[in-house]
């Protein structure tokens, strides 16, 4: 007799929504938890950095519009203190709570596959009838720099946990977490270096997406060095120094490295079915790793798409699989993740943000497809309204045999909310001559749509 239908190893956002479905299905399911319930994206990553973020772009949306009194900067403790609800102060009871009110069964420790459908947590080898799911996420890449592992760096957990604000802080790495700690920090009043190894931040993203959050960046002070990479670290006068590839260097009183993060999959047991800790585990569309056909995962830990919501859609997609049993589903149906292909949405909580959707340009091309990039200032009644001076771009790729969307991304103040448009347009592969006919409401930013079919030719 086995003690659970399902056991999932990691409770964080995609562990926990696997885990709901597999219950609300009928089935008995363990959340094996090392840390915190919640996960990354709640205490140390989503929720923590966007909170630091949203009160510098509070009031720099107020400068932008004349007539609103503004105060002349950020009140750090404050803006710290409302960081601290949204983690809960670091106490995951909250989310204890609702995974038992979802029929969890909470099991504390740290998980370790030792068996077929046999998980050990601290010494107890727990038993799944089913299937275990592991949903283990993601951990910081760390560069082997001489020098780095003597200093005590910042991770983005130090960087979206800290209690006061640094005097000043050099970031390695123009990922996302790079560009939105620089800015969060900045705003609240530390002096920032980003350090960046090509000519700009974000290189996965549309060039003119990375030009305009640079802008950006050093309009709020930010030093950012571009075309340099970091080789090694030291201390000099108690602040840590970076040596950079062109003979000079930069120091801090602290270093945040973001240089990306790897699969969580050490420690855990993957050797015994032939993969690589470190490695991502390999999965196909209802989650299911390769070869293996009672372990299922989801997630950082697939190295497929490192967001929240994109692993709790895999979540979804492996939580159905399992309760209906499905192995071979058709693409497009609830238990497969199908959209990871071709319609993954990302936003960059910068100001500007950027909002993208599906391939951008360079990705269109190397999947062979005939298209047609149309590019566009955003520049509408809309936007002149929302502010003074507004700054945006918008690029829309078209499969021109289709005729549908394959990509879109914007770049300006408050174009996050744009994005869930382009991502229905391009799962519901609507053809450009049909998106002619969804008219943008006067005068909101989004009339942007309507220039850019006008600019295809439509
Ligand atoms: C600074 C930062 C900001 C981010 N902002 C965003 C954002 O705005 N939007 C967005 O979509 N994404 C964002 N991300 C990415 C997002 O955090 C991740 O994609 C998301 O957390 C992945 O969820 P997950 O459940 O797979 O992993 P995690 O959230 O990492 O959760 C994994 C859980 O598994 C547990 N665990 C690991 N190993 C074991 C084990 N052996 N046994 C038991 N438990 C274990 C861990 O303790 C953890 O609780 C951000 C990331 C960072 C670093
Ligand atoms: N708003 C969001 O949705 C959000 C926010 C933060 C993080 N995330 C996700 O978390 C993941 C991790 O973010 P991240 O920023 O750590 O990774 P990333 O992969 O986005 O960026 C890491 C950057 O570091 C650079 N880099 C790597 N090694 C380097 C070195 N030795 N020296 C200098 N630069 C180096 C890379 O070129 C890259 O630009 C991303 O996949 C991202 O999607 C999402």
């Amino acid at each position: 007799m086995s003690d659970f239908d399902v056991i999932v190893i990691g409770g964080g956002p995609v562990g926990e929504n696997a885990a709901a479905r597999t219950a609300a299905g009928g089935l008995k399911t363990a959340l094996v938890e090392a840390e915190r319930v919640g996960g990354e994206c709640s205490y140390w990553a989503c929720m923590p950095s966007k909170a630091l973020l949203r009160p510098g772009h509070a009031l720099a949306a107020a400068r932008r519009v004349p007539g609103v009194p503004v105060g002349e900067r950020l009140d750090p403790a404050a803006v710290l203190k409302r960081r601290n609800g949204f983690t809960s102060d670091w106490d995951d009871s909250g989310q204890v709570g609702w995974a038992e009110g979802a029929g969890l069964e909470v099991v504390r420790g740290r998980g370790r596959l030792v068996g077929e459908r046999q998980v050990e947590v601290d010494g107890r080898v727990l038993t799944a009838s089913r299937a275990v799911v592991v949903c283990t996420g993601s951990v910081p890449r760390i560069p082997k720099l001489p020098g780095l592992a003597d200093v005590s760096y910042w991770t983005s957990r130090e960087a979206t946990s800290a209690q006061e604000v640094p005097t000043s802080l050099v970031v390695l790495g123009g990922g996302v977490v790079g560009v939105e700690m620089a800015q969060a920090w900045a705003r609240l009043g530390s002096a920032v270096t980003l350090v960046v190894s090509g000519a700009r931040p974000l290189p996965k993203f549309e060039d003119f997406a990375g030009d305009l959050v640079l802008d950006g960046l050093r309009e709020d002070g930010v030093t950012v060095r571009t075309g340099v990479k970091a080789t090694g670290v030291s201390t000099v006068d108690g602040d840590i120094a970076l040596a950079l590839s062109d003979g000079t260097s930069v120091a801090g009183a602290h270093l945040l490295v973001a240089t990306g993060r790897q699969p969580a999959t050490f420690d855990l047991g993957v050797e015994g079915f032939g993969f690589t800790a470190g490695d991502a585990l390999p999965v196909d569309d209802t989650g299911r790793v390769d070869g293996v056909d009672w372990l299922y995962a989801a997630g950082d830990v697939t190295g497929r798409a490192l967001l929240t919501h994109q692993g709790k859609y895999a979540a979804r997609a492996v939580g159905t699989a399992i309760v209906t049993g499905a192995t071979d589903p058709e693409p497009w149906t609830a238990p497969v993740a199908t959209a990871d292909h071709t319609a993954v949405p990302q936003v960059v909580f910068t100001d500007p943000e950027v909002a993208s959707v599906g391939w951008t340009e360079a990705q269109a091309r190397e999947a062979g497809l005939d298209i047609r990039v149309v590019d566009l200032d955003i520049a509408v009644a809309g936007s002149s309204l929302h502010a003074d001076g507004y700054r945006g771009k918008a690029r829309m790729i078209v499969d021109e045999r289709r005729r549908t969307l394959v990509g879109v991304t914007f770049a300006g103040p408050d174009t996050a909310e744009l994005v869930h448009a382009a991502t229905i347009a391009i799962v519901g592969e609507v053809t450009v001559d049909r998106l002619w006919h969804a008219v943008p409401a006067y005068p909101t930013i989004s009339e942007v749509w309507l220039r850019l079919l006008e600019a295809y030719g439509l």
